[in-house]
């Protein structure tokens, strides 16, 4: 049995203890980045979740032509096909085994983008997931900025607001095929190594479908359970959350946005946890909460981000994006987006 990354399980469910699940909140974002969100089904409906899985597996089963009319545009939504998206371009010489669909905000009940004809049905379903995910992504933005002491405590989270201003935040829903033979590559990876853009991602996986892996402080891979001890018997796996490049940057470097990865696990140093297997297709769905475009990134109004000092030997573990100077939301979300899809902003130089 190898061993999975330690991240801390908390329960964000009972507001009668909002302060304690505030700091312990900030603790796990400062020291791991990544936190396990125990799914009571409370905030979010189980069948919500269940529904938002089977809308992905119709969604990427449209015909290859449908899903490339929903082509991924420069606003980020829309469809990215196998090898499309390189998330690791410096090391990666083939792009990501997988296929992934961005799905933007709704207006009035109604995607603003095209999407597959085969989920029209779904799109009510669809809406209703979105709204749970902004809510929850609200809901964790308030409590860092209580955790953190920021002044005033809803800074982070009315910088969410929907109604200050757009923003980058996107639903994506995710499909890694299992490697056939007649594909396989050495050099396949199913999503190279990164760290998110965003201020905070929430990541769902299903039961079962190993695959994800965060960077150790001694940079290597740890695998990341889908249900880690003591979840086993809840309505649902918990949910992740991680801290993105944003947050990290917008903290001078206090929270922590950690590297992680999806491999095709089980050989060599790529580790399998019991109970899991890579042996199936696997679906996750990412929610990426990023704030309203025009937020300008100077340190966030804490005393602890202002007396922050970064450890000497952080090494590798500081965001690449972390040198100091003020650019928007937006600004910061163009620049990550440029590396990832160089065919899309190349061939139209
Ligand atoms: O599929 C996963 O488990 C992780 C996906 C991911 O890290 C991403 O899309 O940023
Ligand atoms: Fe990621």
């Amino acid at each position: 049995m190898v061993a999975a990354a330690k991240i801390p399980v908390i329960d964000i469910s009972d507001d009668a203890n909002q302060l304690q699940v505030a700091k312990d909140l900030v603790e796990a974002a400062v020291e791991h980045g990544f936190i396990y969100i125990k799914n009571t089904g409370k905030d979010i409906p189980v069948d919500s979740i269940e529904n938002a899985f089977n809308i992905a597996k119709v969604l990427f089963q449209a015909p290859l032509e449908e899903k490339q009319r929903c082509s991924i545009q420069h606003n980020n939504r829309g469809y990215s096909g196998m090898h499309v998206e390189t998330l690791d371009a410096k090391n990666q010489r083939v792009g990501d085994y997988k296929e992934a669909f961005n799905i933007g905000p709704f207006a009035d009940g109604k995607p603003q983008q095209p999407v597959p004809s085969n989920i029209v049905p779904y799109e009510a379903q669809i809406d209703e997931f979105q709204t749970y995910l902004y809510k929850m992504c609200l809901k964790i933005n308030d409590l860092l900025g209580i955790g953190l002491d920021v002044q005033p405590p809803d800074f982070f989270k009315t910088r969410h607001l929907r109604e200050n201003g757009a923003s980058g935040t996107m639903l994506r829903l995710l499909h890694y095929p299992v490697l056939t033979a007649t594909d396989a590559s050495e050099e396949d990876v199913r999503a190279g190594a990164h760290s998110d853009y965003g201020s905070i991602t929430m990541l769902f996986r299903l039961k079962g479908q190993a695959g994800l892996e965060v960077q150790t402080r001694h940079d290597g891979f740890a695998p990341v359970p889908v249900s880690p001890p003591g979840t086993e018997d809840d309505p649902a796996p918990p949910f992740l959350v991680n801290i993105g490049d944003l947050l990290s940057y917008w903290t001078n470097g206090l929270l922590r946005s950690t590297v992680h990865r999806v491999v095709f696990p089980g050989g060599g140093s790529k580790s399998i946890v019991d109970g899991e297997t890579a042996a199936e297709p696997r679906y996750s769905i990412a929610y990426f909460c990023h704030p309203v475009g025009t937020t300008q990134l100077t340190p966030v109004p804490s005393e602890r981000v202002k007396s922050y000092v970064p450890p000497s030997d952080a090494g590798k573990a500081v965001n690449p994006y972390s040198e100091r100077k003020v650019m928007t939301a937006d600004e910061h979300l163009q620049m990550r987006l440029r590396a990832s899809y160089l065919k899309l902003y190349n061939d139209e130089k």
